[in-house]
């Protein structure tokens, strides 16, 4: 199947990024297929306004409904269909995790809606919910200036899990936070020179010991996980 994915943003320029390298890639292979569009495309002024200042008062601005009512319109429709996924980028989202991008990356179209300013009027988030399957996500506690930078973030996350991007599958069954694999952090990893500005490769992954390799690993990562991530070993 073919994933669609729209962008609807002020900053359309920034997903021409998703040409390049393995999502160039698999757009060439007919994975994904990849729309961006200009939010003031659907404004009417002069100077193509998108936001205004805040009911209620408050600092910034916020985006006017208008543009991404009409926008909704012209590039997902006007009746309801619970099949398309439309994700709101916003720092008061659900935290993005990697079970939510296995989740999507079985989904046949998702929409990003890219905010800017403070943010987008709420009752663009409550109209799409009457029509469309909405996720308001959050990359993480920091703050952004826009929803562009998560969109291209959640984008490479789901992308990658669709069956047939990656050469080699296993390499995604292996990977921390992998459904099945505990969570757990990676251990460090090596490769040749096996002597490098004085420092060795660990003796035990040149042994060819199987077992001990394992162990070793396992071990690291254990450390390495109570050592950064302790709310990852309840
Ligand atoms: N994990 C995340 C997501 C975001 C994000 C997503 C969308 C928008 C649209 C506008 N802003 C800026 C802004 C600034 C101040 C308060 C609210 N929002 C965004 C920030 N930041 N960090």
């Amino acid at each position: 199947m073919t994933m669609r994915l729209d962008y609807l943003s002020i900053f359309p320029g920034y997903f021409d990024v998703l040409d390049i390298s393995l999502l160039g890639k698999a757009v060439d292979n007919g994975l994904v297929e990849v729309h961006a569009h200009d939010l003031r495309d659907w404004t009417h002024d002069r100077h193509r306004t998108v936001d205004d200042t805040p009911c209620g008062g408050g600092a910034g601005m916020v985006m006017k409904p208008d543009p991404w009512g009409e926008a909704f319109d012209g590039i997902i429709g006007i009746e309801p269909d619970p099949s398309v996924h439309v994700i709101f980028p916003t720092p008061s989202g659900i935290p993005f995790t990697q079970s939510a991008a296995q989740e999507l990356s079985t989904v046949e179209r998702v929409v990003f809606c890219c905010g800017r300013y403070e943010g987008i009027d709420h009752r663009v988030i409550d109209y799409a919910r009457t029509m469309w399957t909405v996720h308001e996500l959050s990359l993480g506690d920091y703050v952004l200036n826009g929803g562009e930078v998560a969109a291209l973030a959640i984008t490479e996350a789901v992308v990658r899990l669709i069956p047939g991007f990656m050469g080699n599958p296993e390499s995604l069954a292996e990977e921390s936070f992998s459904p099945g694999q505990e969570r757990l952090l990676e251990y460090p990893l090596f490769t040749r020179p096996v002597s490098w500005r004085g420092m060795d490769v660990p003796e035990v992954l040149m042994s060819g010991h199987h077992g001990r390799i394992a162990e070793w690993r396992r071990e690291e990562s254990l450390l390495l996980t109570r050592d950064r991530r302790p709310d990852l070993t309840d």
